[in-house]
């Protein structure tokens, strides 16, 4: 990708340097100790600088990083304690600054089944909230549903994105509400509100010619008797349809070259072509390229900084991505400035995003971070859940073809659904939330607490003592696979259990087990978008294809689930394909497979 210069925005002439962080960390931990050691040995014992007081210096880091550690779990020990709270079982690893835990956790993220690495870490401390002390640093997962609610709804307040979100991550989303915190968050989630109400997002309109163009091409390959990868596709439809509803632009990359069958190598996510790559375009790429760096960062905890020490590796997509967007805001807004002259206020009639957007702000820099925000938000999510609802057609025909005949009886095979079709189909939506429960598109969700320690209700411990300042990840995934509230059968794609009015009653007593869009006032803004959107595209693919097949022998190398994964407990000894997170769910290699038009 070119090298892009481009003039910094306001917003990241005020982010902090995460350089300066780090080489501030390390001078603490690595050159004041030795300093101090050393003065004090010099000036207040007499000893000169030799090789027995430069070893003592050097054995001080050490000391000194394993003194502070002890002293602070001690503390946190006695907090806990006067607030009869139960410290969270911290991870013991056989490094120091569980060093081994942390590779574990990096080289589980490339090479296991997706967060797998989490999952065995819970079941070896018997506990659903543990703390992984990485770099002696508290850093709390979770997949407690108590937790969770409290996290993201009881105990909102007491919560923000926090800093090394916010060091990961700002550079991209800036003041893009996904990003924002406190009253910037409010305001940004009150203007944005109005356009998500159902009037506006029950047209579907939008969808109608990008689904068309998507289903024309599964058909011409079908017709070829040539597998798709519906992955790839699935991304093309949601993009053009993320593009025409924000920026009222068709983005058209249905329209460009699709991958060929056996002539793709393993991309960032998805297929590549083996020789030239028929990238959609330049915009596209640089979103991939920012989505692993910014998954790595995440993985590595406060100390991905260290490889970026010589460069911020998300900056050439950044530049991309920006100069993509710059003449695009630039347009609404000469736009909305000839209205103005003209006398014409049209602010609630606008049907594009970003033409809302501009009626309602003229700061072009924070539109630019806003749609960014809602690009990102909705295009890889939609197009996630799409694709593991078609890999689950696949895998179990019976659910397509009860589905398939459910759409075919209330509607035949051409009229479109109607907001109303969808919310009558019910085992439409059965399948929608077991996609959802098994692949949430977005399986991990980070926040950290403000100042004050915090008791935490759990649902197996006792009351949980949260330290200030401390990172959580919750991880939604392994929540809606708990077999403990799902049952035996919770590895397994059954939408029929949506059906079940038990199920359905404790889901909604207990609405953090299914958390999909997570919840609280942070809850996705787009969840009935990004539902309608599924279900009509869902509609329109059972009204023309009457079955799916998967076609591993077209997977790219390094794509296919591991031979050492059957037979083993849960969906990594029944998965077909690998699952895998950057930013959002996705399968590796993509989802290559045969569409079977009917008749
Ligand atoms: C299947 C599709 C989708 C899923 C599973 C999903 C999931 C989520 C989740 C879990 C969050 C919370 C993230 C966090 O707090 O860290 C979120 C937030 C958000 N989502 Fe979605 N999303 C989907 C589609 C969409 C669509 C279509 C849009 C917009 C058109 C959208 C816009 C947003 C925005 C703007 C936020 C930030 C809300 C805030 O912080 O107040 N999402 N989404």
């Amino acid at each position: 990708m070119a090298s892009n210069k481009r003039k910094l925005t306001s917003f990241e002439r005020g982010v902090p340097d995460y350089r300066r962080r780090i080489l501030q960390a390390l001078a603490k931990a690595l050159f004041l100790p030795p300093l101090v050691s050393l003065a004090v040995l010099g000036l207040i014992l007499g000893v000169p600088v030799n090789l027995l007081s430069v070893t003592i210096a050097a054995f001080s880091i050490p000391l000194t990083i394993s003194a502070r550690s002890y002293l602070s779990e001690r503390a946190q020990d006695r907090a806990a304690k006067s607030l009869n709270a139960t410290v969270i079982p911290r991870v013991k690893g056989k490094w120091p600054g569980n060093l081994d835990v942390a590779l574990r956790i990096v080289k589980s993220f490339e090479n296991d089944y997706v967060l797998q690495v989490f999952a065995d870490i819970f079941r070896e401390y018997d506990a659903r909230t543990v703390n992984t002390r990485l770099f002696w640093h508290d850093q709390m997962i979770t997949m407690d549903e108590s937790v969770m609610k409290f996290v993201s709804a009881t105990g909102f307040s007491h919560f923000e994105k926090g800093i090394l979100w916010h060091e990961r991550i700002d550079k991209l989303l800036g003041t893009g509400l996904f990003n924002a915190e406190g009253d910037l968050w409010k305001t940004g989630r009150a203007i944005a509100r109005p356009f998500f109400a159902r009037e506006r997002i029950s047209d579907f309109q939008i969808f109608e010619r990008t689904a068309t163009s998507a289903l024309d091409l599964i058909a011409q390959r079908s017709r070829d008797v040539l597998p798709i990868d519906i992955q790839d596709l699935l991304s093309r439809f949601s993009l053009d349809s993320a593009s025409e509803f924000l920026f009222g632009m068709k983005l058209g990359t249905l329209s460009q070259p699709l991958t060929v069958p056996g002539k793709v190598k393993l991309g960032p996510k998805g297929s590549i072509p083996i020789e030239k790559a028929t990238k959609f375009d330049e915009f596209t790429e640089a979103f991939e390229n920012v989505a692993v760096i910014i998954t790595r960062r995440g993985t590595q905890g406060d100390t991905w900084p260290l490889l970026e020490l010589f460069g911020d590796k998300t900056e050439d997509s950044i530049a991309t991505i920006m100069n993509w967007m710059d003449p695009v805001v630039g347009r609404a807004v000469a736009e909305k400035e000839k209205r103005k002259s003209a006398g014409v206020d049209t602010a609630e009639k606008e049907d594009v995003f970003l033409d809302f957007l501009a009626s309602k702000t003229d700061d072009v820099e924070h539109i630019r971070y806003e749609l960014l925000t809602y690009l990102i938000a909705s295009k890889d999510t939609t197009a996630s859940l799409l694709t593991f609802i078609v890999y689950f057609f696949a895998m179990y025909p019976a659910v397509c073809d009860r589905l398939r005949h459910d759409i075919l009886t209330t509607l035949g095979s051409e009229e479109p659904p109607t907001y109303d079709t969808l919310r009558n189909l019910k085992y439409l939506r059965a399948v929608i939330n077991e996609a959802l429960r098994l692949f949430p598109s977005a399986p991990l969700i980070a926040r950290t607490s403000l100042n004050t320690p915090l008791v935490i209700p759990a649902s197996q411990q006792q009351a949980l003592y949260f330290p200030p300042k401390t990172q959580v990840m919750m991880v939604s995934l392994l929540t809606h696979r708990s077999h403990d509230l799902w049952g035996d059968d919770a590895d397994e794609f059954r939408p029929e259990r949506w059906l079940d009015s038990a199920t359905t009653a404790k889901v909604n007593a207990t609405p953090f087990m299914f958390c999909p869009f997570a919840g609280g006032p942070r809850i996705c803004i787009g969840q009935e978008f990004a539902l309608n959107e599924a279900g009509f595209f869902v509609v329109k693919l059972l009204q023309r294809f009457k079955s799916f097949r998967l076609a591993p022998q077209f997977q790219p190398p390094g794509s296919l689930p591991p031979a050492h994964w059957a037979g083993k407990p849960g969906r990594q000894g029944m998965e077909k394909i690998f699952p895998a997170i950057n930013f959002t769910l996705h399968s590796k290699g993509g989802i290559w497979m045969y569409g079977d038009l009917d008749g």
